[in-house]
This record gives C-alpha cells, structure tokens and sequence, in this order.
C-alpha cells in the first residue's frame, strides 16, 4: 500500500492548510447556499447497469490522459450518452483534479447528473467541502479510514448532508466493515494499489458478501463495454469507468458503449 499511504500523508497535509486557508465553521455556514443535492442513490438504483464515468487529467499508474477537452465539457458528453453520474477527482497532486474542479462540474447549468467527489478522504471537513461545492456523493475507501467507528460517523456525516457515500473496498474484510459501518453503495476496487494489477474475479469474490439491499459497484479497470455486462451478469448495479473513456478515440461512442445504449440500440434494431 506504498501508494495510498503517500497520498494520505499528502492529504493530511493538504487538510490542514485548507482548515487554515478557511475554518470548517466558514464552510459550514456556505452549506446554506450550495445548490441542492441530487439524488446518487437513485441515480445507480435503476434497470441496467448504470455508468459512473470519471474526470480525472492522470494518475499513478498511467500517467496524463490524452483528452483535450475541459472537465465541464467532458461531464456534458456524459450526461448526453448515457451516464448516470459522474465521478470527479477532487485531488490535484497525484489526479490532476482539484476542489475546483468538482465545483464547476457540480453547478454547471448543463450537468444534471449527481456529482461525485472522489477523493481520499480521511477529515469530516472534506465532507463538509464536498456538499458546499455543490456535490452529491463522496468517496470512502475503508482502507485510508481505519477503523469501523470512524467509517461509521463519516457515513452518518455524509447522510446527514444529505450526500450519498461510495464505500470502497479491496478485500472481503473491507467489505464486512463497510456493511456492518451502514454503507448504502459499496464499491469494489478490481486493482490492487500495491502493485496496479487489475482482477476483475476477485470483484465477484468480494461481491459475494455484500448482502442484498446494498448497491454494488466494480470499479477500476474496465476496458470494454463487454466487461460492463460482465459486472452486470455478476451482479452488479454499476461500474465506475475512467480510463477506458479518457483513452477512447471515439468518445461518444465509447460513453455509450459503457453505458448500454449501443447494446439496447442494436436489440431495438433487430
Ligand atoms: O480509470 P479506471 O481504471 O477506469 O478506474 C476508475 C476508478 O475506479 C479509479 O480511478 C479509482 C477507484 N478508486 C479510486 C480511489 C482514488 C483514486 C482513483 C480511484
């Protein structure tokens, strides 16, 4: 986990300039005024698999992404072919993304998708920043939170703003705890941050704990709309999808491709 622990001790750092920069009461007084939540739930709660497409300019493991066009530009594209949320990376060092970024995404008049904020979050106050820049949903990845407790008070933090929390986990264990902390959305990470490996089996191992009543979500490392039909024949009710997208020559197509629509398409056409 050399990885994560580098980003979190980055984090933790980033944390407390911002808490500097602009206290938590500051931030909780905006909360008023942030355009009102959308509904995350009910977004991936629906027939088919549905499609959380991601922002994200780079990453550890595969460097810059070739696409040219702006993070506003790119969610509109989403929100035309198929997606049904939308996943923006919150954090700059190592993605390219930014709290800026989420926030043009989230109050963009084009954007009627929830907005999620995928960062690394390991503060109640990135919670807080979350919602006051406009967003629906934030990721938790139990592995950089620890322990149940306090996945449990950041997952009540999160419904209480009326937000919707992603539950991240790598392991069955990871699961458990997610489950038994009151996650809604559990997410199942395919690639090992260790050593960036993807396995996709190992999503249906850790999906086999996950009791009814929750969403699931395979994330990481789906490369064509084949495996989003996969994810769905073992269960799944959504995919989180960067990469594969950021790298397509043909977007559009491949939104789509992602989202089911060239499938429901040619059964409509036969
Ligand atoms: O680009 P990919 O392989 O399609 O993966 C998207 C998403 O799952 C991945 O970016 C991700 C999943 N969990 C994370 C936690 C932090 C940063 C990034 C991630």
């Amino acid at each position: 986990m050399f990885m994560l622990n580098e980003i979190i001790a980055n984090k933790r750092l980033e944390v407390e300039d911002k808490k500097r920069l602009r206290p938590l009461e500051d931030l909780q007084g905006k909360l008023r005024e942030a355009r009102p939540v959308r509904d995350f739930y009910h977004a991936l709660n629906l027939p088919g698999i549905s499609l959380i497409a991601e922002i994200k300019k780079k990453s550890p493991s595969k460097g810059e992404f070739p696409v040219q066009i702006a993070a506003a530009e790119l969610a509109h594209l989403y929100c035309q072919n198929g997606a049904r949320a939308i996943s923006v990376l919150a954090d700059e060092k190592f993605f390219g993304g930014g709290a800026h970024v989420v926030e043009r995404v989230a109050n963009d008049p084009g954007v009627h998708l929830p907005v999620m904020y995928k960062e690394f979050i390991i503060d109640p106050y990135q919670i807080y920043e979350a919602r006051s820049i406009g967003a629906d949903a934030v990721l938790l990845i139990v592995r950089s939170i620890g322990d149940k407790g306090t996945l449990a008070e950041m997952i009540g933090t999160v419904h209480n703003l009326g937000m919707q929390a992603l539950v991240e986990c790598f392991t069955a264990d990871d699961a458990a705890i997610a489950v038994e902390a009151g996650a809604r959305i559990i997410g199942v990470n395919n690639r090992d941050l260790q050593t960036f490996e993807v396995d996709l089996k190992r999503s249906e191992e850790i999906r086999s704990v996950i009791p009814e009543g929750a969403l699931t979500v395979s994330e990481s490392g789906l490369k064509t709309p084949a495996d989003a039909l996969e994810a769905q024949q073992r269960g799944f009710d959504a995919i989180l999808v960067g990469e594969a997208l950021l790298k397509s020559e043909d977007l559009t197509k491949s939104i789509r491709g992602f989202a089911g629509l060239e499938i429901a398409e040619q059964q409509s056409n036969r």
